[in-house]
């Protein structure tokens, strides 16, 4: 399978408050190799280093990553349409962007309602991303990382605010969806079912990396306690 991506001895830190103080150490990667077609779950425990390992995955993925981050990061003031819309900027020419942000034509409102209906989104397409509920924030920021059309997703608690059996659903769909997905996830059941890769991060180190049929109770037990 190819090689998407390969961390070797890498060092990720953030600067650190207090001047002339060394960087802070968030995580070490010994060695990471990401392959197309995987499914992979980051775990750990609430500050592990998900989210920064996601960071420097996309940086080093720039330009063929859907990018679903852990705020959803909307705006508020624009209905749900165009925070949708506005995932993929890129791919359209500033024309047909400036033309949808004051009359969306009827392609791309067809192409949007096909992406939110499996989301459960479809029918808050003309409310404003403000005045919905944390759930389905997040449904939005995924149907704005499904737009983007990528083969790799990169997302980061994308079901936290659903409910189990809803975040299941979505969860499988993100999967289909994309050749390749790295995913942080708090929940480690429903990554033990729907992928097929467990990077389990603790104590600023990659503790495991196997497959998930590898992936023993006592594994995670010792990840979270
Ligand atoms: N911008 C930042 N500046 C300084 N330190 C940071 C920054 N972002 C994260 N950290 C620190 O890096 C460590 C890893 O944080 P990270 O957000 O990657 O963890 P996480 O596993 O994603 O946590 P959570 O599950 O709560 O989202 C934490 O100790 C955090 O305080």
């Amino acid at each position: 399978m190819t090689i998407l991506v390969e961390l070797s001895q890498c060092r990720l830190t953030y600067p650190s408050d207090t001047m002339g103080e060394a960087d802070w150490l968030a995580l070490e990667v010994d060695h990471l190799t990401v392959r197309a077609g995987e499914r992979i779950a980051l775990l750990g425990k609430s500050g592990a280093g998900k989210s920064t390992l996601l960071r420097r995955l996309r940086r080093e993925l720039a330009g063929q990553t859907s990018w679903c981050p852990q705020e959803p990061g909307l705006v508020p003031q624009l209905k749900v349409f165009h925070n949708i819309f506005s995932g993929a900027l890129d791919r359209h020419s500033a024309l047909v962007n400036l033309r949808n942000l004051l009359l969306p034509s009827r392609r791309h409102q067809t192409e949007i309602a096909r992406l939110a209906e499996p989301l459960g989104i479809a029918d808050l397409l003309w409310s404003k991303a403000g005045e919905l509920s944390g759930g389905q924030q997040q449904r939005v920021a995924l149907a704005r990382a499904l737009y983007q059309h990528k083969p790799l997703l990169l997302a980061d608690e994308p079901v936290s605010a659903l409910d189990r059996i809803q975040g299941e659903a979505i969860l499988r769909q993100l999967l289909q969806r994309h050749t390749t997905s790295i995913i942080a996830l708090h929940n480690a059941p429903l990554a033990l079912n729907l992928c097929d890769r467990v990077i389990a991060l603790r104590d600023r180190r990659v503790l495991f990396d196997l497959p998930t049929s590898e992936v023993h109770p006592d594994n995670i037990q010792r990840l979270y306690q």
